[in-house]
This record gives structure tokens, sequence and C-alpha cells, in this order.
């Protein structure tokens, strides 16, 4: 199984263009089932999750043209099925995101419950109770969700008890084709969710609201093909804005989204680290010195991202102080203290809040990624650290990160993929 090999010590510098992100590419693909004209899809990342997604687009039947720039053309005129199995489903939780589609557009979508994972048990129940306030009959059996409509769902008015991002977003998809109007209430802000909504609105949904906690969608009776370009990815951004500060090096990301970081690049500043903002470029310039310890508390958008806060536990365990992280998504988000302990950090968990003391020195050591950002934020320990670090299990960091080793690599780091 590949490993990464981080030697640590060398202050980041460089230029990093921001790859499309993961988590609009999924919901915007997944919406692609919801016309029968040719589609394309541009700005996609070269991601393990968006191959997951194109094969589960492929396994049904639809037609999957994917050019050399990771720009894909989708044909669902060739349908011929409407399930997600497991095997798929259990590698890739975002698989649920077809659901609102296939049974809006097709009347029937067999799609496998996807179970817990690492960071927490992550139910998908205001999914379905949203389907069926449409009108579609919801039964769970064999560990799949089966979801059937006769004729057309209808519009409703769902309040979800609980922020989340991809139940605003099936039911965003299953509400352009339903009958009448559909009010979504205590939505989702995410820009991945307004990226969603503007792709929808190019295949000729109707839709305000995005962007607010309250999303008004008229239904339409079909929707048409269009090219979408998927904005630049705001995690891997702040990634590497990090990885500049931790290493007390100067990074650009260009080609970013920098109105979607507001709240990690407070916290950058707060850390000490000069920041400068273009239209679509952001620089983090920690001129050598060593980060100030932050206090972080997670919150749906635009409040500071659950997927970053992993990053800033890493910065905080060489900051100067003691930060406070307090974890409010995710109920077993803190999975990388303990390989950060491994390194020499000083960080106590009590419930869902870390204590990070800031200590004058990380210590490579061999160790193990247990989820997307929990790897990202060892790769950002490993970089600050002395001597050598081995990650194993990289193949969480592949689902979320493009060209790892390679974009690290031309910023200055010592980093390369092994096999043992
Ligand atoms: C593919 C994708 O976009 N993934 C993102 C998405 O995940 P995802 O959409 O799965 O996360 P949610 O926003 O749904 O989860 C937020 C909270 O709501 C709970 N919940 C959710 C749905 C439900 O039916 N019932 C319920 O109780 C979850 O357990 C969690 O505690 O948003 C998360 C929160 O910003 C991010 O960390 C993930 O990177
Ligand atoms: C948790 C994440 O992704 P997913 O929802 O796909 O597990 C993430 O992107 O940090």
């Amino acid at each position: 199984m590949d490993k990464l090999l981080i030697t640590g010590g060398s202050p980041l510098n460089g230029v990093v263009r921001a790859s499309g992100a993961k988590n609009a590419a999924l919901p915007i693909l997944a919406a692609t089932l919801l016309t029968k004209d040719l589609i394309t899809i541009k700005n996609l990342p070269h991601l393990h999750d968006i191959t997951t997604m194109l094969e589960l687009l492929g396994s049904m039947g639809c037609g999957v043209v994917v050019d050399e720039k990771m720009s894909v053309q989708l044909d669902i005129s060739t349908l011929n099925n409407c399930e997600a199995p497991y095997e798929l489903v259990k590698t890739m939780r975002a698989s649920i995101l077809v659901l609102g589609p296939l049974v809006s557009h097709f009347g029937r979508a067999v799609v496998s419950l996807p179970g817990g994972c690492a960071i927490g048990s992550r139910p998908v129940d205001l999914h379905l109770r949203g389907l069926e306030a449409m009108g579609a009959k919801i039964d769970v059996t064999g560990g799949n969700i089966v979801a059937t409509v006769d004729g057309r769902l209808q519009g409703a008015r769902i309040f979800f008890d609980k922020v989340t991002v991809t139940g605003t977003e099936n039911l965003l998809m299953a509400a352009t084709l339903a009958e009448g109007q559909t009010v979504l209430e205590n939505a989702a802000r995410e820009p991945e969710v307004v990226d969603l909504a503007e792709c929808l609105i190019a295949m000729g949904a109707k839709i305000t609201g995005h962007g607010t906690d309250t999303i008004v969608i008229e239904g339409v009776e079909a929707l048409n093909g269009t090219t979408y370009p998927v904005m630049p990815d705001r995690i891997e951004t702040g990634t590497f804005l990090v990885a500049a500060a931790i290493t007390g090096g100067k990074v650009k990301v260009i080609d970013t989204d920098v109105k979607s970081l507001e709240a990690v690049l407070a916290k950058l500043e707060e850390a000490g680290a000069k920041v400068a903002c273009g239209e679509n470029w952001i620089e983090v310039d920690m001129e050598g010195r060593r980060p100030n310890a932050v206090n972080i508390s997670t919150a749906p958008y635009p409040a500071f991202p659950t997927d970053m806060q992993a990053q800033f536990v890493a910065l905080n365990s060489v900051a100067t102080g003691v930060g406070r992280v307090i974890e409010n998504i995710f109920e077993n988000r803190f999975m990388h203290v303990d390989e950060m302990l491994r390194m020499g950090a000083d960080i106590e968990v009590m419930g869902n809040t870390a204590i990070i003391r800031g200590c004058d020195k990380l210590k490579g050591a061999p160790v193990m990624a247990t989820d997307l950002r929990a790897s990202a934020s060892l790769v950002l320990s490993a970089l600050v650290a002395e001597g050598d670090t081995k990650i194993d299990r990289i193949y969480h960091i592949d689902r979320g990160y493009e060209c790892i080793e390679e974009k690290f690599g031309a910023l200055g780091a010592k980093i390369s993929r092994v096999l043992n």
C-alpha cells in the first residue's frame, strides 16, 4: 500500500493553483441525472471520489467521456438502471447524492444506505424525511434505501432540524423537477450548495435564495444540458495556506475563491500571518515567524469549517501559546490527535474540545491517516517536523487532494510516494 514519505524542516514558498472543489463536483455530477440532454462539467479535480462518482453514473448506463483536462461529457439518455450499490457507496458516502435526482427524474432509486464512517455516525434521516414530504415512498430493506414515486414529486415546505450540506443538495436537486414550489428552510449556505444551484439554474431550474438559509425552488417539467465549470476548492486552498503558516513560508494560491475563505483567513491573520488577496488569489506570508495559537469553533458556513479543523490542530501544535479547538459538527473528528501525539504534540481531548499546547518541535514518526482531513493535518505536521515522517493509508488523502506530492513538491516540500 502506498505511503507518503516527508522530510520536514523546509519553509514552503511559491505559487500553486487551486483544483476544482470535490464537494461541489460531486453534487454537480449527480445533478446531471436530471437531464436527458448532453451535459459537460469542467474543472473537475482528478480525485478518487470523482472517479467513483463517474463509475457510479457509468454503472447506471450513462455515457461518460472524460478528456485529458478533466472535463467530462455525460449522456444520461442511455441510463438503464437506478441503483447505487453498496460496493461503491461504502467507498464514498457522497453517492447518496444520486438519490434525489433519480427519484425526481425517473420515479425510482435504490441507493445503499451509507453506514457510519471514521468521523461520525452521519445519518441521512433528513434527506429521507424531506423526500417523503415531497411524496416519495421510502423503504429501507436489505441495507438499501428504495425510494419511489408515482408521477412527479410534489413541492413542499421543508424545515431541516440540523444544517446538512448534502441533505440540502439532495432536496434542492429533487425539487427542480417537482410539481409546484418547494421551500427549504434552515438550508446549508455552503459555497458548494451555491455552486450546485448555479449549475442547476444553467440547466434551466428556477431557484432563488441559494446562499441564504431559505432556498425557494419552482419545479419545472424538464431540465436542459449545459457546460458548467466547478468552483475552486476552498478546503484545498486553506490547506496550502496553513502549510505556509506552519512552516514560516510564503505561499500564493491562484485560481481560487477568495470570498469562501473568510473565516479561515481571519484565523490565519490571528495566527500572525500576513494575508493578501486579489480577485482570485490569496497569499499568506509568515516571514519566518512561528504562528500564535488560535481558538477555533467549527460550525456551518459562513463560520469556521469542520473540514479545516484538523489542519488548525496541526498549526496550533507548533504555535506559541495554547489553542482551544471545538468540533461541533462531527462527534469523532479528532482521530488525527493520537497520531500527532506520536510526533511529540501536546494535545488533550475532552469531549468535543481539544486543548493544544504549542511545542518547539514536532519529531518525524510513522503515522496512519484515518480520514481525509486527518491525513492533511499529518502532512502539515510532517512538513514542520524534524526528520522523516511516513504516512500510511494515504488512500484517504487521494480522495480529496489532487496530485498532493507534486503540488507540495513544487512549493519546496521534500515529499514522495513510496511503497513501503
Ligand atoms: C461531500 C460533502 O459535501 N461532504 C461535506 C458535507 O458532508 P455531509 O453533507 O455528509 O455533512 P452534513 O452537513 O450532512 O452533516 C452535518 C451534521 O448533520 C448531521 N446529519 C446530517 C444529515 C442527516 O440526515 N442527519 C443528520 O443528523 C450529521 O451527522 C452531522 O453531524 O458537509 C460536511 C459539513 O460541512 C463536510 O464535513 C463534508 O466534507
Ligand atoms: C468529510 C469530507 O468528505 P466526505 O463528506 O466525502 O466524507 C471532507 O471533504 O472533508
